[in-house]
């Protein structure tokens, strides 16, 4: 018997870096909030070998992509000489801010976990998953969350009502290593007010949250593309509340009431440089 699982994507509400450690990441504090735009990951068990194909925007199947990586970790954590048959069907768009391929290797580890019947406990998990990207301890545990250390240390916040989401990714992706290695820490700009948008959150304000956004790695990726710039613009004179850049982006997202609202906006945007997604965030299940 095979096993579907739901891979979701994230936004950063916040996003402020702290420092940078001597083996170049950075500590950062920011707020995490899955959407409901997803991968879809299927598993079937196979005699030894581990096997993926893909369907959806093209991606890379090789060695490096993380769903291997993540079936190799795994693999040499536990012992497991098992195989598996991997489909991923991808709807996220690549190397775009929204932990695409963290998304898929947490996915992995929690699909793997049960097809080889491993019962790996949640922390474990959670230790294999930070040794894959610094997104992938938040993918696993999803929600709404503030993340500390380099993404990993995870304090569940108040889930955020489903606002509506629309996505806007530019026809070209981004290396998050240039954008934090582009920071000037000393010259940050705008930083979060995170304890304000914790409050923001519990309250389920839109107006607050939407007030709130802030992400300090903007300072260096608008720099190098200021069409994000006009995108985030457009975006709130459309009717978005709120416009922000997602992680080290290129993708920008707007904030609205509901999914309804924001597919209404979307249709006023008339020709912008990217794709259009409208998505909402994802409620706990
Ligand atoms: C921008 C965000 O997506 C916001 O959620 C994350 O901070 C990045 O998470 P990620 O893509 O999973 O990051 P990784 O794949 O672990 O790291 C890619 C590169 O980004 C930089 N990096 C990442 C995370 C972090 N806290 N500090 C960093 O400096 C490092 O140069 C690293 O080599
Ligand atoms: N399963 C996967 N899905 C997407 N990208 C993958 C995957 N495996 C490896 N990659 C590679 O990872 C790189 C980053 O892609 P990804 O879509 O994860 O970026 P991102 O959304 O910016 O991630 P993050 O927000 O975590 O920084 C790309 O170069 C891509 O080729």
């Amino acid at each position: 018997m095979g096993l579907s699982l739901l891979a979701h994507a994230k936004i950063n509400l916040t996003l402020d870096v702290c420092s940078r450690r001597p083996d170049g990441y950075h500590e950062v504090e920011m707020i995490m909030q899955q959407i409901q735009l997803h991968d879809r990951l299927d598993f079937w068990p196979a005699e030894k070998d581990i096997s993926l194909t893909s369907s959806g925007l093209a991606i890379d199947a090789g060695e490096d992509n993380l769903i291997l990586r993540a079936a190799r970790l795994l693999q040499k954590a536990t012992g497991e000489r098992k195989g598996a048959v991997i489909h991923l069907h991808k709807e996220i768009p690549v190397a775009a801010g929204l932990a695409g391929g963290s998304t898929d290797a947490a996915a992995t580890l929690v699909g793997l976990n049960q097809l080889w019947s491993l019962q790996l406990s949640r922390k474990q998990l959670m230790d294999l998953a930070v040794q894959l990207g610094a997104d992938v301890p938040f993918c696993l545990a999803g929600g709404t969350m503030l993340a500390r250390g380099i993404g990993e240390i995870l304090e569940p916040l108040s889930p955020a009502p489903s606002f509506g989401v629309i996505l806007v990714k530019p026809p070209f992706g981004v290396p998050t290593a240039k954008i934090y290695q582009g920071l000037n820490l000393d010259r940050l700009g705008p930083r979060p007010d995170t304890a304000a948008m914790v409050q923001a959150l519990a309250k389920g304000h839109l107006d607050e949250l939407a007030g709130g956004l802030c992400n300090v790695l903007e300072s260096v990726t608008l720099e190098l593309f200021p069409q994000l710039q006009t995108i985030k613009e457009k975006l709130v004179q459309t009717g978005c509340q709120g416009a922000l850049m997602s992680g080290s982006g290129p993708t920008v997202f707007g904030l609205t009431r509901d999914k309804q609202r924001a597919g209404e906006i979307a249709s006023k945007l008339g020709d912008l440089e990217g794709q259009v997604i409208i998505t909402e965030m994802k409620r706990p299940e």
